[in-house]
């Protein structure tokens, strides 16, 4: 196993291509824990009547026959600069937890990820935040983390406040804010930093109405200024406009790659409908 994230969110230097390269990924979730004995004999027995098509990853047991989750399985494939790969699939194939290896969230059990550039991880809005912080504060603790000048904490600053448009409320800790405040503050922020490999969940696309038409110009930015972007969604349309190739996963495994309409195709003639 072995993560590298070459210059994670380094912005001062200047950076060369950005790429994704992932060989033979696994990654397992731990379900069974000591005592419940009765719960592992029940998730192994049912595990093996699974039926295709059904939700979920594959349970099984690893080498210390702990019950697992087999949440991804032998995952090969590159990304090279200029690339947007969608991950499509049913509920439950690994589509977030891909992204979150990628973005150095979860350790694989096996393989190896190395991705080079700066990255900016969308998984949801209240991602890297501090409720105990006021939003101002948390702004300023975003610019810290990826490094920004002085300068450029100040822009950061003075574009956020424009855009999350929280007037006074930016002097009060985030834990006060309506869920759709903190949606505002953390979309900011989130798009403010513009990566050379972007990773994004389609969930991080929801908002309230009157919001998403200003959001939706402002990640179009950061997309557009992207080398490289995984996307994972279940929305054709969004997959469609946003992305030039297809990662089609099944119960953590890949069962196909390639360009957006043969995969699309493809999927929409198997797959379970999506929630
Ligand atoms: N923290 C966790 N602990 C245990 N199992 C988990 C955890 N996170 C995900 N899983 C399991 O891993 C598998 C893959 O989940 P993941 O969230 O990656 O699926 P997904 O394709 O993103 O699904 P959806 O489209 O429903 O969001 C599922 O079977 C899920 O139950």
């Amino acid at each position: 196993m072995d993560v590298v994230a070459v210059n994670p969110a380094g912005l001062k230097q200047p950076l060369a291509d950005a790429f994704i390269h992932v060989d033979d990924l696994s990654l397992d979730f731990p379900l069974y824990h000591g005592g419940a004995r009765s719960l592992k004999k029940t998730m192994l027995s049912m595990a093996s009547k699974r039926v295709a098509g059904t939700t979920g990853g594959k349970v099984g047991e690893d080498r210390s026959h702990r019950v697992v989750v087999q949440a991804l399985r032998n995952i090969t494939f590159r990304l090279t600069s200029g690339e947007r790969l969608g991950i499509v699939g049913h509920n439950g194939a690994g589509k977030s937890s891909l992204l979150r290896v990628l973005g150095g969230i979860y350790e694989p059990v096996a393989g190896q990820v190395h991705v080079g550039g700066s990255i900016n991880t969308l998984l949801d809005t209240n991602f890297g935040m501090n409720l105990d912080l006021t939003g101002r504060e948390n702004i300023a603790l975003r610019g810290r983390y990826v490094g920004l000048s002085r300068e450029g904490m100040r822009a950061l600053e003075a574009d956020v406040e424009a855009f999350a448009a929280l007037g006074p409320f930016l002097e009060l800790p985030v834990r006060v804010y309506s869920s759709g405040m903190v949606v505002r503050l953390g979309f900011g922020l989130a798009t403010a930093i513009a990566p050379q490999v972007l990773l994004m969940d389609e969930w991080f696309m929801a908002g309230d109405a009157r919001f998403r038409d200003k959001a939706h110009s402002r990640l179009e930015t950061v997309v557009r200024g992207a080398e490289i972007m995984v996307l994972t969604s279940h929305m054709p349309s969004v997959l469609k406009t946003w992305c030039t190739r297809l990662i089609w996963l099944q119960a953590g495994r890949i069962v196909a790659d390639g360009p957006v309409d043969e995969i699309m195709e493809r999927y929409a003639a198997a797959a379970v409908p999506a929630l």
